[in-house]
């Protein structure tokens, strides 16, 4: 007889490796193959005819996690981020609190990692947190169509254990 508060697996990714979530509207996702050449590895990180990213880049920052770090809750009114793993393994949480929006309501997870190049698309008004999941610094590009304000910066934010968004980092 199974143990009470046994719960049963449900399907988490199809027989190609894709995850079974549905993205939040406007939330973007691609995968980069990385070129094996003979001296080491090329990744494209963005192209204008691709359906990723802004219509132009205008800022990129590149940021450090310590292990374990935790950078959450960022918002946006008007940027929109575009975020590549550089190395090690980060933790992208996702939540839309947009009042008109078909996923209202509803959270995205995704484990990033250089060992599956992949960039994410984050549209004005996504609540999104970051954490370093390796026990070594981990760090990610972010690149935006709007550079950053410094008298004024397009940044609005939740404390990482705020109960108003449904996720809590451990
Ligand atoms: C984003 C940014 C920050 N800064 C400064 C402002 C502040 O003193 C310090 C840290 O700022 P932040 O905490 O915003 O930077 P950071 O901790 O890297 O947070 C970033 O996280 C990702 C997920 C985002 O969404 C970005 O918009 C940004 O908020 O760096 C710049 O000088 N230029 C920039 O482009």
């Amino acid at each position: 007889m199974l143990i009470k508060d046994a719960i049963k697996d449900q399907q988490t990714v199809t027989s190609e490796g894709e995850s079974t979530n549905t993205l939040l509207a406007g939330v973007k996702k691609h995968e980069v193959p990385n070129i094996i050449t003979s001296n080491g590895i090329t990744t494209e990180l963005y192209r204008p005819e691709w359906d990723i990213g802004p219509e132009q880049i205008r800022h990129m920052i590149h940021a450090i996690l310590r292990p374990g770090a935790i950078s959450a809750w960022h918002m946006h009114e008007f940027q929109i981020d575009t975020i590549f793993v550089i190395n090690g393994a980060i933790k992208l949480v996702l939540y839309d609190d947009r009042a008109d929006s078909a996923t209202k309501g509803q959270l995205n997870v995704f484990h990033l990692s250089r060992l599956r190049p992949t960039l994410i698309t984050i549209p004005p008004g996504i609540w999104h947190g970051l954490q370093n999941l390796d026990y070594s610094e981990s760090s990610f590009i972010n690149y935006f169509n709007n550079p950053y304000i410094y008298s004024g910066p397009d940044e609005w934010r939740l404390p990482s254990d705020t109960n108003k968004i449904p996720y809590q980092f451990k």
